[in-house]
């Protein structure tokens, strides 16, 4: 379907991958299927602005893998190799769209924008959200450029990078716990605030040509594996050594505080990196970056086994650059671990190191640092 608002001067492409927004009862519980001309059909459209639909799949988002990551990164370069389109919105489920959108956002080369949005709200409910956030994104993406791959929700513009679910109900269902959003959406005004700070981005992967979602047998393309593995009391290697036999490429840990396991871990840590596995390490905790201070399997020790630590970018975002990273690295994560290891390093953001005070015990000894990890 192809709507305009009053001549419709700016060309915006939507594509419909299902999520609450497309959601209807199914007799038992809420699921993705109303068709993206449905869910456009609930919003009003911006002054000026034509939309064209592409339905390119329809599910609750919990369902993304990385062969839909993948197939949509290659809907928006085929989008964008039309030169009369001026911006993209992706309509997308809310428990992984953090994923998505960053997983564009550092394939993203193009300065118009491609803007995710969705709902929290189900499709077709009187209260619902989903209109709101669909008018907010089509008037985002028909007024900004050079802002890379951006999130709408709630009357707030964010970043992609950073970017995470905080409220598994409630309206404002975006943040970035350690920054501030970029701007606001509303009034028929859009306010950026400030610049995103970006990578630079990646080439499309060679997978993005083949991998087909939900696809098994000679369909299907091995994309690499990559876990997340949560530290906790009581924790031990067991699921960090599983996950390597069960043919991780790249393991994500996420550790207490400031970056911090046992020194257990540390040293499976090492030996998952001398088998080529990459393996960087995020924190539990909310807000603030990953930080080199504690020693006794504390984030000095597992930089010094090899792993690499993610700035402010918590667990799921930190997957996707390493998965990121094993696709533009072959593909398959099969690749040089040691040039996976300078690619990675260069999507995160970098470590940031204790105080020098702190580092060396200050008026303490840096033993005795590593007596109170
Ligand atoms: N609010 C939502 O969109 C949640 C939904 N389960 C999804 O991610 O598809």
């Amino acid at each position: 379907m192809k709507r305009t608002n009053d001549g419709g001067a700016r060309r915006i492409v939507v594509i419909s991958t299902g999520g609450t927004i497309a959601s209807r009862w199914q007799g038992t519980g809420y699921a993705a299927d109303a068709s993206g001309d449905d869910v456009l059909a609930t919003a009003p459209l911006p002054e000026g602005v034509t939309v064209e639909v592409v339905d390119l799949f329809n599910v609750n988002s919990s369902r993304m893998t990385a062969a839909h990551q993948l197939a949509l990164l290659r809907t928006v370069h085929e989008t964008f190799a039309d030169p009369g389109v001026d911006g993209i919105v992706i309509t997308h489920g809310t428990d992984t769209l953090e994923e998505t959108a960053f997983f564009l956002d550092l394939h993203h080369t193009d300065n118009r924008p491609v803007v995710l949005t969705g709902a929290q709200r189900p499709f077709g409910t009187g209260d619902g959200d989903g209109p709101g956030n669909l008018y907010d994104a089509l008037q985002v993406a028909s007024s900004v450029s050079d802002l890379g791959v951006l999130v709408v929700f709630d009357g707030r513009v964010h970043a992609a990078r950073g970017t995470v679910k905080t409220q598994t109900l409630a309206a404002d269902a975006f943040s970035d716990p350690s920054a501030e959003r970029l701007g606001r959406v509303g009034f028929s005004r859009v306010d950026i605030e400030r610049q995103p700070e970006r990578p630079t981005p990646l080439p499309l992967p060679a997978a993005a040509h083949t991998a087909v979602p939900g696809a098994t047998g000679p369909d299907a393309v091995p994309l690499p594996r990559v876990d997340i593995i949560t530290h906790h009391s009581d924790g031990d290697p067991f699921l960090l050594n599983a996950a390597v036999a069960a043919g991780s490429r790249g393991i994500v840990l996420v550790a207490t505080g400031a970056g911090n396991a046992t020194p257990e871990i540390a040293a499976a840590v090492a030996d998952a990196v001398a088998q080529g596995v990459l393996v960087a390490v995020t924190t539990r905790v909310p807000a603030g970056p990953l930080a080199e201070i504690y020693t006794g399997g504390g984030a000095v020790d597992l930089v010094a086994a090899g792993a690499l630590l993610t700035g402010t970018l918590r667990a799921a975002q930190a997957r996707i650059a390493v998965l990121a990273t094993l696709l533009a690295d072959g593909g398959t994560g099969a690749g040089d671990p040691a040039r996976s290891t300078a690619l990675l390093r260069r999507l995160l953001d970098g470590p940031v190191r204790a105080e020098p005070a702190l580092a060396t015990g200050g008026s303490r000894s840096a033993s005795a640092v590593a007596a109170r990890a």
